[in-house]
């Protein structure tokens, strides 16, 4: 597997706590940022401890992932044609601590993600058309065509 620099189009943005005695402010995404490409629905993907989900590929929507509440490792494959990262891995850590990253994700890669806090995790998505199940594809984890072992 293949895993070093960013997968072309994916983009990490550190994002901004602003924490008080009365608890938090946290930043995810202004319609000034370089990727917003627009709104179109905004939601959450509650993930159980120990459980992943994926792998699912959106062909249209671009989406803005960010971790708001405990830990997911997000791991994205590249296998759109003519991607100068053709064939690469990403793995990713999205959590409310010390990786709270904004992950802007342009359509046609696949991805699989994994709770790994000790409660569940909410994947927040922001997508910039709203959800049309037919412009996304699903593969089970254990596919041949993604060559990753999830442990
Ligand atoms: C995403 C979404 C799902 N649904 C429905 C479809 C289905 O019946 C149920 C569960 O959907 P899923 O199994 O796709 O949910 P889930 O496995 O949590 O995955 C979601 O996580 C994010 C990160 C994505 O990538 C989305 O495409 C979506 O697949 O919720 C909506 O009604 N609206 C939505 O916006």
């Amino acid at each position: 597997m293949s895993k070093e620099m960013m997968i072309s189009g994916l983009e990490k943005f550190p994002l901004k706590q602003i924490v008080d005695e009365r608890g938090a402010v946290f930043h995810y995404l202004k319609s000034s940022d370089s990727t917003f490409k627009g709104f179109g629905e905004a939601y959450y993907s509650k993930v159980n401890p120990g459980i992943i989900k994926g792998w699912k590929k959106h062909n249209l929507v671009h989406q803005h992932f960010c971790v708001p509440v405990g830990a997911v490792k997000i791991v994205i494959f590249d296998n759109r044609e003519n991607s100068p990262t053709n064939g690469h891995f990403n793995e990713i850590i999205l959590d409310e601590l010390d990786n709270y990253v904004r992950l802007s994700i342009p359509p046609g890669l696949w991805y699989s993600f994994k709770c790994i806090s000790e409660s569940f995790a909410l994947l927040a998505n922001i997508i910039d058309t709203p959800h049309d199940p037919n412009e996304s594809e699903v593969l089970p984890l254990e596919t041949k065509k993604i060559n990753y072992l999830w442990k």
